[in-house]
């Protein structure tokens, strides 16, 4: 069997990514000197909760089990205030440790209760979906919706660990494993083409959660945002692209979750997203006919959704313009001139950006 892989996170607070299976053993030296642990969880997996609960009873922490509602519906003010009251009738101090431990929703969440907390404890991350391996839990981004959008509200604040262990992925429904997928293939748009040679190449490994081939993808995701992470943490790189390049695809994708009412997953999202920004590049000329196809066939072959219904531009015009990447009135969007060379494009025409939705809501997934 393979070894657990190190990814290293560099930066003012480093910390590493560990990938593998089997690695609840590693939690107690991610929690070492903790007095308390509070455990954030989904509700509907109890038993993720009562495994870590246990693992960190056995070396000797109080636990403070914290069921939180499940998936999107934990990402509320409302849930956030219950949790901080949990923290507080348990007297919970700065020696004290969050661990989250579900899937993205669930590890935002208790990313930015750890980060609110007393201004900041100590947080370990222990994502059970894919899409929280090899995104959510990494990099320290954390937060809320709110009802004008979504991640409105939140904080930048670093984990001390990230444990991702394939075994979670086995419970894993299919559908959200290939959601995860979506944030898997941008960054092999914008940053390593050999993804989607992975993904080209062999599907039925890319989707199997047991397959090296899918343990590949982790690593490979996770490097691309571990290495834009440790240069551009906190989003505020001037004069290049930073960590923009992440939201790849993710202007359309928000507007998308909003006006479905957060009921979309959001890789599925993403994933329309990567479709809606390709046909948007290549519409103002900078992305080759070609590399925009390959969005499309890549994204269909992993059966990822990839139109939206017609007849709501208005709708999502008015989602995107409250993206973070917006500045003023100025719509911004991360583009690619082409796989593995992401650039900005700003103001586009409005004519531009219903051509592109055009394209997104004629195509039959
Ligand atoms: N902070 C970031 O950098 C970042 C990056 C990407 C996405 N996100 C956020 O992540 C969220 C999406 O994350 P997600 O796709 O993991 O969705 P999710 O957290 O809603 O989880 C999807 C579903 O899977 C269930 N689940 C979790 N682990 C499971 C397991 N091992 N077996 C069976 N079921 C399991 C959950 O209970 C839920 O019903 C969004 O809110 C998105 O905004 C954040
Ligand atoms: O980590 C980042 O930075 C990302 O943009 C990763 C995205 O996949 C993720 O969905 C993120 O939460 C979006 O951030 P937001 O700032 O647009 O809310
Ligand atoms: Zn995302």
């Amino acid at each position: 069997m393979t070894g657990p892989t190190r990814i290293s996170v560099r930066g003012e607070s480093p910390y590493d990514v560990v990938v593998g299976r089997s690695l609840l053993d590693s939690l107690p030296s991610a929690v070492r000197g903790a007095h308390r642990a509070a455990v954030v969880h989904p509700a509907s997996r109890p038993e993720d909760g009562a495994r870590v609960a246990e693992a960190l009873r056995d070396s000797g922490h109080q636990v403070l089990l914290i069921p939180v509602p499940d998936g999107e519906d934990a990402k509320t003010a409302d849930v956030l205030a219950s949790c901080w009251s949990a923290l507080g009738r348990a007297g919970f101090t700065r020696s004290d440790v969050v661990v989250g431990v579900g899937g993205g929703a669930t590890t935002d969440l208790a990313g930015f209760l750890a980060a609110s907390w007393l201004r900041g404890v100590r947080l370990v991350q222990m994502p059970t979906t894919l899409l929280g391996m090899v995104d959510a839990a990494v990099g320290g981004k954390t937060g809320i919706n709110t009802p004008e959008g979504k991640n409105l509200v939140g904080a930048f604040h670093h984990p001390a660990a990230v444990l991702a262990d394939l075994d979670a992925l086995g419970t894993l429904p299919a559908p959200d494993l290939v959601a995860g997928l979506a944030e898997v293939v941008k960054v092999g748009f914008t940053s390593d083409d050999v993804i989607l040679d992975l993904v080209e190449g062999d599907v039925a490994g890319a989707t199997d959660p047991t397959s090296p081939v899918l343990r590949e993808l982790v690593e490979r995701a996770i490097q691309v945002k571990a290495d834009v992470v440790s240069d551009d943490f906190r989003e505020a790189r001037e004069g290049g692209l930073g960590r923009e390049v992440l939201n790849y695809g993710h202007t359309f994708a928000h507007a998308i979750e909003q006006v479905e009412d957060y009921r979309w997953r959001h890789g599925d999202a993403v994933a329309v997203g990567l479709h809606y920004v390709s046909a948007l590049a290549r519409l103002a000329g900078r992305l080759p006919q070609a590399d925009a196809a390959r969005h499309l066939s890549v994204l269909q072959l992993l059966g990822l959704p990839t139109s939206y219904p017609p007849g709501r531009f208005e709708e999502l015009l008015a989602a995107m313009r409250i993206d973070k990447k917006s500045r003023g009135d100025l719509l911004r969007f991360v583009v690619l001139d082409g796989i593995g060379r992401p650039g900005l494009l700003e103001g586009p025409d409005q004519a531009l950006l219903e051509a592109a939705y055009a394209e997104v809501s004629e195509v039959v997934s």
